[in-house]
């Protein structure tokens, strides 16, 4: 039975699951009455502990001390804790979230209670305390973990509430105004639908939806009490092994057809589109000028490849380099994060002009949420593809890139496209 099984297991209320390097889905959950939560950067992070252990039970002393203790069996190991980090599209917007989205405290990272593990050292469940662990209960979480029952789908039927088209015009009106002004050449102007379900529904069911559907990227979840954000996203904000970046450039944007010759011919027409070509270029310039800032051996393809999901496919051109030493992850991560393709160019007037076209602010919708390990390693995602929910109700949010030759029904049509990933997890 894989570990993977364990994310359903009610008792196990923040996990992260990882399939290894290449595997096509990426879990990233957190954090319910997570153990121990600060404010601040992440220096600490990057200083708590070195290497991985191959044991498997591991209690984490101290809150930010740095080290993480054996708590059963006689092997002393040292596992270094991993920290989830989620963090808002523009976290000083004036603009409300929606109501569910303002009910998340306002942390910098969280250490999980519980982390599942699973990557090419092997499968860890590490349990993090601020107070002794009693023996016996890593055991106990262990023996909960293999026992855990298969994960089972559910169907959540639901109802969506138009948003309204007025409104959506009047964006797009403002957005090609200010391009013709030259104040900005892209800007991505968002939706957000309000979504009702016929009976509840728990944040398990949406995770394995998301898992066993047809959405492919990274899974996210961030629970907090009775109101949780999930989604599944595409974009890989940053990625960090050692000195090793890896990043992407994903902007531009076609249906996926019903066959893949039906695909295929639009892919085709996708790259040779020039007003998608230049969404994307804005977003390959900008990240390739982050890197070559504070990365060297920076590679970063001139001609970018199709990615091909389930329901859109994207212009995407993966970028590599070496960071220099003393540079973090989270450096990384607020030196890119927003980047072109879910804010515009130049991005500090883009997003400028959302806090005045867009009359909610997004919370996490677009945020980058990761998570870094003790040795300084992990990742970010841009969360899209997203919604927060509260078992009864929630809002779904989708963007799309806008530059001067836009058309506000086509990018409308998009937007309803890219929201099909998160309706997925409604298992319809
Ligand atoms: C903004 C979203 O997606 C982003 C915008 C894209 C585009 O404009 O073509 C493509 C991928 C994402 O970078 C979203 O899914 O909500």
């Amino acid at each position: 039975m894989g570990l993977g099984r364990c994310i359903a297991l009610p008792s196990l209320r923040e996990v992260e699951y990882e399939s290894g390097e290449g595997g096509p889905l990426h879990v990233v959950a957190a954090a319910e009455g997570c153990a121990s939560a600060f404010r601040g950067d992440a220096s600490g992070v990057a200083a708590a502990g070195e290497g991985l252990g191959d044991g498997r039970d591991v209690a984490f002393g101290a809150a930010g001390a740095g080290r993480a203790e054996a708590a059963v069996g006689d092997a002393a190991v040292e596992q270094p804790p991993v920290f989830f980090s989620f963090n808002r599209f523009d976290a000083t917007n004036p603009a409300p979230a929606d109501e569910l989205m303002a009910s998340f405290p306002r942390l910098r990272f969280m250490l999980p209670e519980i982390v599942l593990i699973e990557n090419e050292r092997g499968r860890f469940l590490q349990v993090n305390s601020l107070g002794p662990v009693y023996p016996g209960r890593v055991a106990r979480f262990t023996r909960m973990v293999a026992a855990a029952p298969p994960r089972q789908r559910a169907v959540i039927p639901f109802s969506l509430e138009p948003d309204s088209r007025e409104a959506w015009d009047e964006a797009m009106g403002a957005a090609l105004a200010a391009i013709g002004e030259g104040r900005v050449s892209k800007v991505v102007l968002s939706r957000r639908l309000r979504l009702v379900a016929e009976h509840p529904f728990s944040s398990k069911d949406l995770l394995v939806n998301l898992i066993d559907g047809d959405a492919r990227g990274t899974v996210l979840l961030y629970r907090y009490a009775d109101v949780f954000f999930c989604g599944c996203t595409p974009e890989l904000l940053v990625r960090k092994r050692g000195d090793a970046v890896a990043s992407m450039c994903l902007a531009g944007t076609c249906p996926t057809g019903a066959t893949s010759a039906e695909s295929d011919a639009l892919a085709e027409a996708l790259m040779a589109d020039g007003k998608n070509r230049a969404e994307h270029d804005y977003v390959v310039q900008l990240i390739r000028s982050v890197l070559d800032r504070v990365c060297y051996d920076v590679d970063v393809p001139a001609v970018p490849e199709i990615m091909r999901l389930a329901h859109v496919q994207h212009l995407y051109t993966p970028a590599r380099a070496r960071v220099l030493a003393g540079v973090t992850l989270t450096d990384l991560m607020e030196d890119l994060h927003p980047t072109p393709a879910v804010a515009g160019t130049p991005v500090g007037e883009a997003k400028m002009l959302l806090r005045a076209i867009e009359p909610y602010s997004r919370g996490f919708y677009a945020g980058a949420c990761g998570f870094v390990d003790g040795a300084g390693d992990g990742e970010f995602s841009v969360a899209l593809r997203a919604g927060v929910f509260d078992g009864e109700m929630g809002y779904v949010y989708g963007g799309c890139g806008i530059v001067a030759s836009s058309d506000a029904d086509a990018e409308y049509a998009e937007i309803d496209l890219k929201l099909r990933t998160i309706l997925s997890a409604f298992g319809a």
